[in-house]
């Protein structure tokens, strides 16, 4: 985490509720958090809890039943949609258990795209993804398509994929969860190690406590509720 402890998302009263005729889902009730800066944050917690739902509204691919989430102070959910889509581009990054990696194209392409996307030329596109691989000790498989690479190879890609366009905040939901736990620790270690060079936030949903003991803090979700159930740094108190 940076010294300064500069917010970069803050998440203000957000409840979700899903409406489904006349049957209503809570699944959010009233969380508080404050992102900063460069920081490192799990949250875990147990299946249903709500955890991929907040991690979808703090990234603008769901929105709030009130409440707010500020990136840098600007409400996301009250952007146009191609804002929404730049912001996505530009200020996040994301990491799925299953990586969502496309198929046809080769490990050097998949990591490109969202620079293409953003309008890079394709050789700068090309070179920043290699460099990027290299980083993540990909470099002698730039040419293989996901279906070539191995589990953990292809989570280190989507992770390529993810710093690309130099994101402010990384949102990883269950970036290890289909990996054995020395793969998960390697892919873990590799965000930190990512996170604390490139100046990067990162928030990751985890069922894995030990993992999560490696970020800088932790936050549990139970029954839509978030809890600060024990900082990795030691202190307690208000989780913003
Ligand atoms: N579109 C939807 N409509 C109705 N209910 C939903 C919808 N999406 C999610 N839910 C419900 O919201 C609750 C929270 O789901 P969420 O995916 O956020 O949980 P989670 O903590 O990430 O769980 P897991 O660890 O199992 O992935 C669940 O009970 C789920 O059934």
């Amino acid at each position: 985490m940076t010294d300064t402890k500069q917010p970069l998302l803050q998440v203000n009263d957000v409840s979700k509720a899903y409406l489904e005729g006349d049957i209503a889902t809570q699944v959010l009730n009233n969380v508080n958090l404050t992102i900063y800066k460069g920081e490192q944050l799990a949250i875990v917690g147990g299946s249903g809890s709500g955890k991929s739902t907040l991690l979808h509204l703090m990234g603008t691919l769901d929105t709030p039943t009130t409440g707010k989430v500020l990136l840098e102070g600007e409400n996301i959910h009250q952007l146009s949609a191609t804002r929404q889509s730049q912001i996505r581009n530009q200020d996040l990054g994301f990491i799925y258990q299953f990586h969502h990696l496309l198929p046809d194209f080769s490990a050097l392409e998949n990591v490109a795209m969202p620079a293409l996307i953003q309008g890079q030329n394709r050789a700068t596109a090309l070179e920043k993804a290699q460099v990027l691989l290299n980083r993540v000790e990909l470099g002698h498989r730039l040419q293989h398509t996901p279906s070539q690479l191995s589990g953990g190879e292809r989570q280190r890609v989507a992770i390529a994929r993810a710093l690309i366009n130099q994101p402010k905040l990384v949102l990883a939901d269950e970036p290890t969860g289909n990996l054995d736990s020395s793969r998960g620790d390697e892919v873990y270690a590799l965000i930190r190690e990512l996170s604390l060079q490139l100046g990067t936030a990162f928030v990751v949903v985890t069922h894995d406590p030990v993992l999560a003991n490696k970020m800088d803090r932790q936050l549990t979700m139970k029954d839509g509720y978030l809890h600060l159930e024990d900082s990795n740094n030691g202190t307690s108190g208000d989780m913003a």
